[in-house]
């Protein structure tokens, strides 16, 4: 799904998510496992303040798994619980509810201690378009509740899903926009396919891919297209790639553009294995640049 967000949808998306806001006890933040600073709303602080937060890295079947260790432990370090889930094959769903539970604990201890009787955790999930909130509601309900699609604006009557005996799961999760003012984030977005319709074209997405394989993945680039580097000259690479996969147009010539379909491809299929496009040493220099 497409939403163009103009300001006057943000402010609507945003709009909705707080009127939520006020009905949960916390809020399950998706982001891609792969993404985990790139998928995540800019303004997200700032849409939700002083409630609880669980961040849930989602498919995470797709990331470098040693990088997902490596985020679970960055965000620990900031003071933020992250769990890393697969919703797709409903893997690592338990933990959603184990951390949710940790999270709340001295909140319950203290409304038991009044004398409250303890009852289910009400939770919302935000995230980005197609980070996955539909297929892990419908996982963590067991059944198809949520319509993937749900449109920012469109009201309907509030439900809320059973989750065990433990969780209540609001049934309209909070779509909220991601970074796309930043070249570089976009790029990520789109040569993983966490957004589908690319913001940038489709040359310049399959060059990021290539440029990032070979600084961060050069014995997968060269096990998969025979070479670790990529060339001042972006035509030679590409009529490498061309002719080792045979995209020749009718009169024999390389077709670029179908190079760079296959280049994308390759990565979204996972060609080049588990990949995490956002690294947590780079954020790390990034805040000591920030900081200093
Ligand atoms: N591999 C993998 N794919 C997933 C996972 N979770 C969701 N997907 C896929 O990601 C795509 C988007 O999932 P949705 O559940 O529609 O995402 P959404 O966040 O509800 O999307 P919007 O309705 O656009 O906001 C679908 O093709 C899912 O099958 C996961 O953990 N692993």
């Amino acid at each position: 799904m497409t939403i163009q967000w103009f300001p006057g949808h943000m402010a609507k998306a945003r709009r909705q998510v707080q009127e939520n806001l006020k009905l949960v006890d916390i809020i399950f933040e998706l982001i891609d496992a792969r993404l985990p600073i790139s998928s995540r709303n800019p303004m997200i602080d700032e849409v939700i303040h002083q409630k609880p937060r669980l961040l849930i890295l989602n498919k995470a079947d797709m990331a470098d798994e040693s990088e997902t260790r490596k985020w679970v432990q960055y965000f620990a370090d900031k003071g933020q619980t992250a769990v890393a889930i697969n919703s797709f094959e409903g893997k690592g769903l338990q933990s959603v509810t184990k951390a949710a539970k940790e999270i709340l604990a001295e909140k319950w201890e203290r409304m038991k201690s009044r004398g409250m009787k303890p009852r289910a955790i009400r939770a919302m999930i935000v995230g980005i378009p197609n980070v996955g909130k539909s297929t892990l509601i419908n996982r963590l309900a067991k059944k198809n509740i949520a319509k993937t699609g749900n449109m920012p604006g469109v009201t309907k009557a509030q439900q809320w899903i059973k989750v065990g005996n433990e969780i209540e799961l609001l049934d309209t999760p909070g779509i909220l926009w991601p970074k796309f003012e930043d070249q570089e984030v976009g790029l990520k977005l789109a040569i993983t396919g966490a957004i589908k319709d690319a913001v940038t074209n489709m040359e310049d997405i399959a060059v990021y891919g290539l440029k990032f394989l070979s600084i961060h993945y050069p014995n997968r680039l060269e096990e998969r297209f025979g070479i670790t580097s990529v060339s001042e000259d972006l035509v030679e690479t590409f009529d490498h790639i061309g002719k080792l996969r045979r995209v020749f147009g009718q009169g024999g010539e390389i077709e670029y553009d179908k190079v760079a379909e296959l280049i994308i491809r390759d990565v979204r299929d996972q060609h080049f294995g588990k990949l995490s496009f956002d690294l947590v040493d780079e954020q790390l220099e990034k805040e000591t640049i920030q900081e200093k």
